[in-house]
C-alpha cells in the first residue's frame, strides 16, 4: 500500500462539459469528509457540494463516487469528483486538495500503476489500456479493449502455468531419479506437451505482424517513375497539399509520410522520389530513400502513367505479388492497361482506388477474429521463451539442464505480462499515459 494520496484530473482537457477528479490512496475517506462533509455511500453516484477544507467555501456543487478498495480501478480507496469543467472550478478544487495532509498531485499513469502494483492489471492490460486512450482507428479500438481486457493476458498465463506444470512433473522425476520404479512415461508426456506449446507460439507469432500493424498504422509506399503523378495522388489521398507537384520531373526528392484512415485501420502514406537514372546527387539520394520505403511497405503502389506506361523497374522485382498494386495514373491522358486507373484532375476512380485498397488492409489485418500481440516487445519474449523451450526437448541434454531452460521459458512469459523483475519496463510503458490514467 502507498501512503500517499494521489489526485488529479482525469477528463480532458478544459473547458469540458462536466470534468471528473479522481483521488486514490488510504487519505480517501479522510478527504471525503473534509470537501463533502460526509463519505458517501459507497458506488451511488451521490450529488454533493464541493467545499474548501479550511475556509469551508463553496467551490463547486456535482457528483461525488466512493469506490472502497479492493473494488476500485487502482485496488485502492478511489474517490470522484465529478464537477463542472471550467478552468477555474477544476483549479480551485485541485487547490482544496493538495491542501490537504497526505495528497499530492498524480504522475503521469500513476493511478494505473497502482492497478498494476494492486494486481488489479498485468502488463500487458495496461499497455491495452494505454493503447486505448491512443486509439484513432475501429481497429485499434477493438484490439486494445480486448487487450485490455485481458486477452492476451490470459493466453500467457495460460502458458506459463502450463511450463510451470511441466517443470514440477521433471523436477519431480529428478527427485526420484535414483529409485528404479520410475516409469518414463511421465515425461514423454511432457515433452510432448511442450512440443504442442512450441507449435501454438510459433503459429500465434506467425500472424504477419498483425496486431503491430493495426497498433502503428499499416504502411503505403507510392512509387512510379518521375511525374507519374505520386505527389497529386498524395495530396488528393490527404485531401491537402501536403507535397509540392511540378510539371517538372524529378520535383520530390525526400520521401513524405502522411497518416489516414481507411476503412477500420491506420495506414501511413509515404510519396517518394520517381525512379530513374540521375547524375544529380540530391535525386539520388532521394532514391535511394525510395527504394528503402518500398523494402519496408507493407504494400507498394506502382503508378504508370496511362500516356507513357511504365514497368516495375528491376530493383523492385523482389517485392511479392500479393504486396503490390500496379495502377494507372493520369486516366483522363490517354487508355490505360492497368485494372485501377486514377485521374487527379477529374478526381476518378480514387474511390475504387481507396476501396481496393481498403479489401487488402482487410486481408492482411483481419476483424480481429483471434487474440495479435500488439508490440515488438511480446515478440521479442515469446521468441526466446520459444528458444527456451526448443532447447529443453532436446533429449540428448541432461535432465536437469533441461528443466532449467523450462524454468528460462517461464521466466520470460512472467516478464511479459509483468510477473518477474519488470521495474525497467514501467518507466517505459508509463511514460505513454496521460495524468489522471
Ligand atoms: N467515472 C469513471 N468512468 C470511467 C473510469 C473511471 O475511473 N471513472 N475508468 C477508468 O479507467 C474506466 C472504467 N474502469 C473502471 C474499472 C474498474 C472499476 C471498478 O470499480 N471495479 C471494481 C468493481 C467491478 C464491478 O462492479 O464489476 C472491481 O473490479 O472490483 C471502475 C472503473 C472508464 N470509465
Ligand atoms: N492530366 C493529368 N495530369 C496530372 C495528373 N496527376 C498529376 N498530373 C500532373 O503531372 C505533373 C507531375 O505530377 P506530380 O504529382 O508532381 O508527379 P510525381 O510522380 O510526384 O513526380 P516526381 O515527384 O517528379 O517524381 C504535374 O504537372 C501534375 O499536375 C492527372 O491525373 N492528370
Ligand atoms: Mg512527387
Amino acid at each position: 500500500m502507498h501512503e500517499k494520496t494521489i489526485f488529479a484530473l482525469s477528463s480532458g482537457s478544459l473547458p469540458s462539459g462536466v470534468a471528473i477528479i479522481r483521488v486514490s490512496g488510504p487519505a480517501v475517506a479522510d478527504t471525503a469528509e473534509k470537501i463533502l462533509g460526509c463519505l458517501p455511500p459507497p458506488r451511488k453516484a451521490t450529488f454533493s457540494r464541493f467545499r474548501h477544507p479550511s475556509t469551508g467555501d463553496l467551490l463547486d456543487e456535482g457528483l461525488s463516487i466512493y469506490f472502497p478498495g479492493p473494488n476500485s480501478f487502482t485496488g485502492e480507496d478511489v474517490l470522484e469528483l465529478q464537477g463542472h469543467g471550467g478552468k477555474a472550478s477544476v483549479e480551485a478544487i485541485l487547490t482544496a486538495l493538495a491542501s490537504i495532509e497526505g495528497l499530492r498531485v498524480a504522475e503521469a499513469g500513476e493511478f494505473s500503476r497502482r492497478a498494476f502494483e494492486n494486481n488489479r492489471m498485468d502488463l500487458t492490460e495496461l499497455e491495452g489500456l494505454s493503447d486505448l486512450i491512443a486509439a484513432q482507428t475501429e481497429g485499434q479500438r477493438r484490439q486494445a479493449l480486448s487487450q485490455s481486457q485481458g486477452v492476451l493476458r490470459a493466453l500467457y498465463e495460460g502458458w506459463r502455468s502450463d511450463i510451470i506444470q511441466a517443470r514440477a512433473l521433471i523436477e519431480a522425476e529428478l527427485d526420484f531419479a535414483d529409485e528404479d520404479d520410475v516409469p518414463g512415461s511421465v515425461s514423454d508426456q511432457v515433452w510432448s506437451g511442450v512440443l504442442t506449446l512450441i507449435n501454438q507460439i510459433s503459429d500465434h507469432l506467425d500472424d504477419g505482424r498483425r496486431g503491430e500493424l493495426i497498433r502503428e498504422g499499416f504502411s503505403i509506399a507510392l512509387l512510379g517513375p518521375p511525374n507519374a503523378g505520386k505527389s497529386s495522388l498524395l495530396n488528393a489521398l490527404a485531401r491537402r497539399d501536403v507535397a509540392i507537384v511540378t510539371p517538372q520531373a524529378g520535383t520530390t526528392r525526400d520521401t513524405i509520410e502522411i497518416s489516414m484512415r481507411i476503412g477500420e485501420h491506420l495506414v501511413v502514406i509515404t510519396d517518394t522520389a520517381g525512379l530513374r537514372q540521375t547524375d544529380d546527387e540530391i535525386e539520388r539520394e532521394g532514391i535511394k530513400r525510395a527504394v528503402q520505403a518500398a523494402r519496408h511497405a507493407d504494400l507498394v503502389v506502382w503508378l504508370s502513367p496511362s500516356d507513357a506506361p511504365a514497368d516495375l523497374p528491376v530493383k523492385l522485382r523482389e517485392i511479392p505479388n500479393e504486396q503490390l498494386l500496379t495502377i494507372g495514373t493520369k486516366a483522363d491522358l490517354a487508355t490505360s492497361q492497368c485494372e485501377i486507373v486514377v485521374s487527379t484532375v477529374y478526381t476518378n476512380g480514387l474511390d475504387v482506388f481507396l476501396r481496393e485498397l481498403e479489401d487488402r488492409i482487410d486481408k492482411r489485418l483481419g476483424h480481429g477474429e483471434s487474440a495479435a500481440l500488439s508490440r515488438q516487445r511480446h515478440r521479442f519474449a515469446l521468441n526466446e521463451c520459444s528458444n527456451c523451450l526448443r532447447l529443453s526437448i532436446q533429449s540428448k541434454l541432461d535432465l536437469e539442464l533441461r528443466s532449467e531452460h523450462l524454468r528460462q521459458a517461464g521466466d520470460h512469459l512472467g516478464r511479459l505480462t509483468g510477473r518477474i523483475d519488470v521495474e525497467d519496463l514501467l518507466d517505459v510503458i508509463f511514460s505513454e499515459f496521460c495524468v489522471g490514467k
